[in-house]
């Protein structure tokens, strides 16, 4: 595997050289320019993730190790899928964070680890919005999760049929999200409901048909209306565009961007496209194998990318 020489420096960039051992390559992290760092020390970031592991399998002594040389996610001696390994990001008020990789990389796990859907093996997860940062959100009880999921976190997944019931008409699947975070006024749920279904162009005559009546890209706006009428403050996209045709993500890409002009909401895109993480996110890490290769600003990854993959990844859009 080709690697970048240590003198390679992006403008304003520093790159930190780190042995990759699963690859057994030298790996180097694009840190974000000295400026933004310095910025982003003064804020507090809305989601700290440290350390976030989730693997399917006992484990082994062998792939205890964290250094340990897997097949790529997969431990030779036990068979343990690692699929996410020691994951670490930082996420700030009112910013697009991408998570690019390709399929088997573990972005949907890392995605459904913090959303609860997944129980992750090991790890730190702080949510600011929620108790200022103080503990570790993996820890709490499930009376709690099951609060961070309906006032903190907005899902939108990429397969619809997650994230709504598709015989319920869509205002009640924007009023059941609304139940869930305790409102009890049904002339508020409607209203919202209607209000927000707008903000996603779904007509108002269609508001009381069921999703299961609508196209994909519709279907992905209805689940982007129920993911915000809680107003959370982070809001989990994964794939979101896949599987639609080119106009249509375009629309729910604007859609996006929109609501981050709107709302000002934190937002992390899980995508194996780099095109979309190039429309959308501010700062992007690259997973292969369930670990993080590559991080820094979008523009910086994509001008100058420095791990091998990433760079084959970036060269195909060309
Ligand atoms: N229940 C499971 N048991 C064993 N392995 C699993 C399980 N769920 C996921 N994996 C493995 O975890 C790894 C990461 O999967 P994940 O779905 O997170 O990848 P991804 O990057 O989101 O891929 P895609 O883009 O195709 O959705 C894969 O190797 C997958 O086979």
């Amino acid at each position: 595997m080709e690697t970048v020489s240590a003198s390679c420096v992006i403008e304003g960039a520093t790159a930190v050289p780190r042995q990759d051992r699963h690859q057994g390559a030298s790996v180097r992290l694009v840190q974000p320019r000295a400026s933004v760092r310095a910025k982003r020390m003064e804020e507090t970031p809305c989601v700290s993730v440290a350390g976030l592991s989730r693997s399917f399998g006992a484990g082994c002594d062998y792939c205890a190790d964290p250094a340990a040389p897997l097949e790529r996610n997969r431990c030779p001696k036990c068979g343990t899928v690692h699929a996410v390994r020691n994951v670490d990001f930082e996420l700030y008020p009112g910013e697009i964070v991408g998570v690019v990789g390709e399929s088997g990389s573990g972005k949907s796990t890392l995605m459904q680890c913090m959303y609860f859907d997944q129980e992750a093996s090991s790890g730190e997860i702080l949510v600011q919005p929620y108790d200022g940062g103080a503990r570790n959100i993996l820890e709490l009880s499930s009376q709690e999760k099951r609060r961070i999921r309906n006032t903190v976190f907005g899902m939108v997944y990429q397969n619809p049929y997650l994230g709504l019931r598709m015989d319920y008409s869509s205002l009640s699947n924007i009023a059941e999200q609304m139940i869930a975070s305790g409102d009890r006024s049904v002339s508020h749920m409607r209203s919202r409901g209607e209000e927000l279904l707008g903000q996603v162009n779904i007509p108002a005559v269609r508001a009381t048909d069921p999703p299961r009546t609508f196209s994909g890209g519709m279907q992905q706006r209805v689940q982007i209306a129920k993911a915000l009428s809680n107003n959370p403050p982070v809001l989990l996209l994964d794939e979101v565009t896949t599987g639609l045709d080119l106009s249509v993500q375009a629309n729910v890409l604007d859609l996006i961007l929109q609501i981050r002009r709107d709302f000002n909401v934190s937002m992390l895109v899980v995508s194996h496209d780099l095109g979309v993480i190039r429309m959308l996110a501010d700062r992007t890490f690259v997973m292969l194998d369930g670990r993080v290769i590559e991080e820094g600003l979008t523009d910086q990854i994509l001008e100058d990318p420095q791990h091998a993959y990433t760079q084959q990844l970036v060269y195909s859009l060309l």
